[in-house]
């Protein structure tokens, strides 16, 4: 069995962090083990509060598992603060495992999932031992200070994101004023692709980006290569936006049942 772990912050909602990394997890045939970061009280209207973990738990539940169980892939959500960066980043530089970061930062109601003056140390401690990031535009923009409007100023922000040491650099397309839904990875030789989908006109998009992580960390674990597991991780979370749940009175759910009936197109452009 083909074991991944989450980092990540608790919704209670069961949208979004934790709970969606590990439906992904299972509906992709990996065992799922967690590490919690923070518990949020959060519905699809919002985040109503946030309990975080001592760093010195984060670190108790990390040496737990890790001590234990052979991880072969792991991303990173909601991380809360400096402190709970560093024991991590500090850990997980003695490990063999390859990392997804999600750089986590608001959620969809404007609620800070990460203070302010954790940002570089995610840019100084994590971003370097990674294999995968991927920001959507409003990360991107805090981590590299530039503001990104273009397609030139996206390939530059994710050139600044390359040179801080990470493999690969996903670059989503959510946020993009674009009549779809394009994500545009950048790797380390220089080489690049896009993955192009058709742009859902739904409110139900709370969580995508985690579901994406997520799926991106599953196919990891199970072997794939790294495009192989962007490409199939961009499928998932296509089928799972296109068919939502409508629960909830807010921001709904990404449907983690639809890969199972639905595949969605997704273009593949080199
Ligand atoms: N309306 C949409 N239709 C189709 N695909 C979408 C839509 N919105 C986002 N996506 C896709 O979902 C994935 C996650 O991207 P997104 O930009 O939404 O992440 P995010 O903002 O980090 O999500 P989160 O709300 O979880 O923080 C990407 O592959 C993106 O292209
Ligand atoms: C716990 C948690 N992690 C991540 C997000 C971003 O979608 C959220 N809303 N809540």
């Amino acid at each position: 069995m083909n074991i991944v772990m989450t980092i990540a912050g608790s919704d209670s909602g069961g949208g979004a962090g934790i709970q969606a990394d590990l439906k992904t997890f299972q509906e992709l045939d990996v065992f799922g083990t967690s590490v919690i970061t923070a518990l949020t009280a959060q519905n699809t209207l919002g985040v109503h509060g946030i309990f975080p973990a001592t760093p010195e738990f984060v670190e108790q539940q990390l040496n737990a598992v890790l001590d234990d169980l052979k991880v072969k892939a792991l991303k990173t959500g909601m991380l809360f603060s400096k402190e709970i960066i560093e024991r991590i980043a500090k850990k997980l530089r003695e490990q063999q495992i390859q990392i997804v970061v999600d750089p986590v930062m608001i959620a969809k109601g404007g609620h800070a999932l990460l203070k302010e003056d954790a940002v570089q140390a995610m840019i100084k401690e994590l971003i370097p031992i990674a294999t995968v990031v991927t920001p959507n535009i409003p990360e991107a923009e805090a981590i590299t200070g530039m503001a990104i409007d273009t397609e030139e100023d996206i390939k530059q922000a994710a050139e600044k994101l390359l040179s801080i040491g990470v493999g690969c650099v996903v670059m989503k397309g959510g946020h993009m004023d674009e009549p779809t839904a394009t994500d545009r990875i950048y790797f380390q030789d220089g080489s690049t692709f896009q993955l192009k989908s058709k742009r859902i006109h739904t409110k139900h998009t709370h969580g995508t980006g985690c579901t994406f992580s997520a799926a991106i960390t599953a196919y990891l674990g199970r072997g794939f290569s790294v495009k192989d597991s962007i490409i199939e991780a961009k499928k998932y979370v296509q089928s799972a936006i296109e068919n939502p749940l409508h629960i909830g009175n807010g921001h709904g759910p990404t449907n983690h049942f639809a890969h199972r009936f639905h595949s969605a197109e997704v273009e593949v452009i080199e």
